[in-house]
């Protein structure tokens, strides 16, 4: 069975939810501790939301220094399934896997809503079990979600395909409304709305979270 680390930071919110996700998806679960500079020999690796390090200095600008954010960086790297969730996007941009940066809402309030998604690539270890096209619907909750960069990163973005998800509606000010981005390769995918709450019915809206942790183990099988 797959092996899917879910790494805890002071502050994560959503690491139990995760690590539940991904078993619910069929893989096993295991628990990673940011202080440590291991990865337990697991197959993908899932940053989960919260406010790490009580979102001091910029949000998920400290959990880039955590110990095991360099291993993550070099697996990531050398080509492990790795998601960043909210807080684990914007840990993924401050450690510079994933381009640009989140900064506040531009309502300047805590936003907390079910979203809707347009899937755009399909073809990542994050979203190969969607459709181009395909929309879905998540929870979004978060108060630095605005998503941006300069304007040649962003055509950058769009000229690669590297914009994994973009709202229907913009709830956050987000340049060009994109919710969700992938690097070159496509194995390290970011997003800001929560697809780890959204796995089991009666449980939030849906199970369209279930997706994105079967993606991964279909890439784990892909690349076996
Ligand atoms: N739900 C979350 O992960 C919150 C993320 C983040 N710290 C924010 O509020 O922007």
């Amino acid at each position: 069975m797959a092996r899917i680390g879910v790494v805890t930071f002071p502050g994560s919110l959503d690491d139990r939810d995760a690590a539940r996700a991904v078993r619910l998806a069929g893989a096993d679960p295991v628990r990673l501790w940011h202080a440590d500079d291991f990865l337990a020999g697991v197959d993908a690796v899932v940053l989960p939301g919260g406010f790490s390090y009580g979102d001091y200095l910029r949000a998920g600008a400290i959990s880039a220094f955590a110990p095991i954010m360099r291993t993550v960086v070099d697996a990531a790297n050398a080509g492990m399934p790795v998601l960043g969730i909210c807080n684990g996007f914007q840990i993924l941009c401050e450690s510079h896997l994933l381009a640009g940066a989140m900064v506040k809402n531009t309502q300047l309030t805590f936003v907390c809503k079910d979203q809707v998604l347009r899937v755009e690539n399909a073809d990542t270890a994050w979203s190969n079990q969607f459709s181009a096209g395909q929309e879905i619907l998540i929870p979004l909750k978060n108060q630095d979600g605005q998503f941006i960069a300069d304007e040649h990163t962003l055509d950058e973005l769009e000229g690669e395909g590297r914009v994994v998800f973009r709202y229907v509606g913009n709830p956050n000010g987000s340049r060009r409304n994109i919710a969700g981005i992938t690097n070159a390769r496509g194995n390290v995918v970011g997003l800001m709305p929560h697809p780890e709450h959204a796995v089991e019915k009666g449980f939030g809206p849906g199970t369209d979270g279930l997706g994105f942790f079967r993606s991964a183990l279909q890439s784990l099988l892909a690349h076996a």
